[in-house]
């Protein structure tokens, strides 16, 4: 077994779940789960069809509420507390469905995900402080649009379309994000940025990424949990996990992706 460094084991854990479970009317999505991360972490988190990756983010964002078991971020209890208050303690979901505005630019689509608690119209009419701007500018930078900045979201590619979210809820400066299939339906290219992404914004924020695409996963994850009927099956570096003969058997094994 690895050592792990002594400020390894000091660092206090972000987020640490115990014996989780999530009841959908009998039938037990998440069954005695158990999950930690630490400050500025990049997890991937796989696993077959129905495993319960998109459950566990959904209690993560307070959109689902456990059965039983414990949620602590930052030693918060998030169980008690609502999908909203959940996203002021410092969660963000970006979540499939797009929800940009696509007859705003760029740079107003991030003033508004800024400026979340006014109304739409003083958002866009109120002046930008010179914070702001810089602010702004950092995350146009960062999600590479500084070039698209004036241009309408809705003239952007599949792929600027995902990093534009992504910025937006960037800007609001979680400190968990948690990212559903953030490469689905993207070019090579648009793939290899996002990849990238995933790891610059680790540098500061930490981040829980559900992905299928097992090529994504290999090229960019440092750490890996791999999840099999509402639990966590291994977790580890993707050479551990595809070297495992459970995960090869509950998962790459079925989808043939050894035999490669
Ligand atoms: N609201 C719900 N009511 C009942 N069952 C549900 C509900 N949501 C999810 N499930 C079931 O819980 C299990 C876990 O689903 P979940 O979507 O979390 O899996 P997943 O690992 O994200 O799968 P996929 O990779 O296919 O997205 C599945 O069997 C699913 O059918």
């Amino acid at each position: 077994m690895m050592e792990t460094s002594p400020r390894k084991e000091m660092a206090a854990d972000l987020l640490r779940i115990e014996q989780l479970e999530v009841d959908f009317e009998g039938f037990k999505a998440i069954r005695g789960l158990d999950f930690s991360l630490q400050s500025g972490e990049l997890r991937f988190l796989i696993g077959p069809n129905g495993a319960g990756k998109t459950t566990l983010l959904d209690v993560l964002c307070g959109k689902v509420k456990p059965s039983k078991g414990k949620v602590r971020f930052k030693d918060i209890d998030l169980s008690k507390h609502q999908e909203h208050q959940i996203a002021q303690l410092g969660v963000g979901r970006k979540f499939q469905a797009p929800s940009i505005f696509i007859t705003l630019t760029v740079q107003e689509n991030l003033l508004l995900s800024m400026r979340q608690k006014r109304g739409l119209l003083s958002s866009l009419v109120a002046k930008t402080t010179p914070e702001q701007r810089d602010k702004m500018k950092y995350y146009l930078h960062m999600i590479g649009l500084e070039h698209k900045a004036k241009d309408k979201a809705g003239s952007l590619s599949h792929g600027e379309k995902q990093w534009l979210e992504i910025g937006m809820l960037l800007i609001q400066e979680p400190e968990l994000l948690l990212l559903d299939e953030p490469a689905a339906g993207m070019t090579d290219s648009e793939t290899e940025k996002t990849g990238e992404l995933l790891h610059k914004i680790s540098d500061q924020q930490t981040i829980v990424v559900v992905e299928h695409d097992m090529e994504f996963v290999r090229q960019f994850a440092k750490t890996v949990t791999v999840m099999h009927e509402g639990t966590v099956l291994r977790e580890g570096t993707m050479q551990d996990i595809q070297n495992d003969d459970k995960v090869a058997e509950v998962y790459l094994g079925r989808r043939g992706e050894r035999d490669a």
